[in-house]
């Protein structure tokens, strides 16, 4: 994996205070943050460029890469679709990477989680703070995985999909795409595409419309 000491960040909210805390920790300097607005922005953040995708032109495309700062997963969609930059993937110090991992651009990775064996995660994944993602399982691209929540062995997470603060999955459960699950669900069977689950054992509550 590539590794660089210095990125811009898109997105100047909370998730993106964390990746500033995370580049800082590991000697990563953040050269630059953009947002569309000032609107939402965090104290931490002192000189953001703002409406950055007003003038698409004019937009320094290349220069240091990009982390996507966006906690939204369907706000990291938009934003990859804009930016014609290179990615950077942040992976905190204290974090427990198997080598035999596969890590997408643009994806970060949070203090104290851990990865096993052939796992695969995609692009512009967030892997929070403690999470744990044990072996063989694949994650999509632009999937967030929250602080605390346990993934087993086998386990297929779709694209875009948002496993919530403690949730759990079984070994071998294949959750669909743009899905939600609760925070501190227990995940033990597969879950359709654009689901929200809750519960224990988890169960639908509804079905998002189609993005
Ligand atoms: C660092 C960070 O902050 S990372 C971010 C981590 N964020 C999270 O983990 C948040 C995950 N989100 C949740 O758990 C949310 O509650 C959701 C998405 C599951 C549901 O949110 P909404 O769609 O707004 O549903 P709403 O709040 O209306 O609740 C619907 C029903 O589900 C229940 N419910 C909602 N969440 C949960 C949950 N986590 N567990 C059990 N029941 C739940 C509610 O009590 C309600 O039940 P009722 O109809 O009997 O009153």
């Amino acid at each position: 994996m590539k590794g660089f000491d210095k990125i811009r960040l898109y997105g100047a909210g909370g998730h993106s205070q964390i990746i500033q805390a995370v580049s800082n920790q590991n000697g990563v300097t953040v050269t630059a943050v953009f947002d569309d607005n000032t609107s939402g922005s965090h104290p931490a953040f002192k000189n953001i460029i703002s409406g950055a995708r007003k003038n698409p032109d004019k937009f320094p495309h290349t220069g240091d890469p990009f982390i996507i700062a966006v906690g939204d997963n369907s706000h990291r969609v938009e934003i990859s679709k804009f930016l014609k930059s290179e990615f950077a993937t942040v992976i905190h110090k204290s974090a427990i990477i198997d080598p035999n991992v596969s890590i997408g651009k643009g994806t970060v990775i949070y203090a104290g989680a851990a990865v096993q064996p052939n796992t695969i995660i995609g692009e512009h994944v967030i892997i929070n703070t403690l999470a744990s993602v044990d072996h063989d399982n694949i994650i999509e691209d632009f999937v967030h995985v929250s602080p605390n929540a346990t993934l087993c062995g086998l386990v297929h997470v779709g694209e875009g999909t948002h496993i919530g603060a403690g949730a759990v999955i079984i070994p071998k459960i294949k959750i669909g795409k743009w899905c939600t699950i609760g925070a501190g669900a227990v995940i033990i069977r597969d879950v359709p595409d654009y689901s929200v689950v809750v519960g224990n054992p988890g169960k639908v509550i509804k079905t998002k419309s189609l993005l």
